[in-house]
């Protein structure tokens, strides 16, 4: 018996195609996952299959509390640690994708957040999309892919800071987002590179151009009330 519900081994199959299709990765440089909570696993793209030979029932069941991969003999995505430290840490997530998004990768690269500079970022993310500070070389030669997800949860902090800010750029690596389903989730990676190519295209206009008060808010304060700003928890009403 293959473990894991149709219906979301079709979800994060879904999600997964949508990576090349929206043009968020090259060969196989994206995975997404979902979780099944009460099932005590999630299900993630297996490592180095091509999304055209990608098939639900190839998606890998991985244990949520250990990580160990629970059925079939198919490699889970190298990713598979950062994506259970996220699970973890945030309850109320449902889906995880990592892709190598070409603008915010070149935000990655150049350890800068994504600024806010319009209403397309504010409506989704309310600041900044972080970036993490860079590994330790100790980190990256312990285990690379388990310190990825610490480095993410330390930045971005508890759940609900985690809905609010549903994506974090890893220094020198790329995007990494997040949903109350791998559909969102992956929505979400559409959403963080088209802000950060937008972003890249209006500093090379405007090199000065910066975030107006009015946008700052614009997100936080729809969704907590007036006042409310991420990062600034003071100001929640
Ligand atoms: O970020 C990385 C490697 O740097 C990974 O996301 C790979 O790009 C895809 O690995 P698999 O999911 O195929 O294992």
């Amino acid at each position: 018996m293959t473990i894991g519900s149709e219906a979301l081994r079709q979800d994060v199959w879904l999600a997964n195609q949508v990576i090349p299709k929206a043009g968020l990765a090259q060969l196989t440089w994206g995975n997404v996952s979902g979780v099944d909570r009460a099932g005590g696993y999630f299900l993630i793209k297996p490592s180095g299959v091509s999304y055209d030979d990608l098939t639900p029932e190839m998606l890998v069941p991985v244990d949520l509390a250990t990580g160990k991969v629970l059925d079939g003999d198919l490699r889970p995505s190298v990713d598979t640690e950062s994506h259970r430290a996220f699970y973890l840490a945030w309850p109320s997530i449902g889906g995880i994708t990592h892709t190598h998004s070409t603008h915010a990768v070149a935000f990655a690269q150049a350890n800068r957040d994504i600024p806010v500079l319009g209403t397309t970022h504010a409506d989704t993310f309310n600041g900044p999309v972080p970036v993490t500070r860079g590994l330790t070389p100790q980190e990256c030669a312990h285990d690379y892919e388990f310190h990825t997800g610490q480095v993410i949860v330390e930045l971005i902090g508890d759940d609900e800071a985690a809905a609010a800010m549903p994506a974090a750029l890893v220094a020198n690596h790329g995007p990494f987002t997040w949903g109350a389903s791998a559909k969102k989730s992956v929505e979400h990676a559409i959403i963080v590179e088209a802000v950060a190519e937008m972003a890249l295209k209006t500093l090379a206009l405007n090199p000065a151009a910066a975030t107006p008060q009015h946008l700052q808010e614009r997100h936080f304060k729809r969704k907590h009330g007036p006042g409310a700003y991420y990062g600034n928890p003071a100001a929640k009403s």
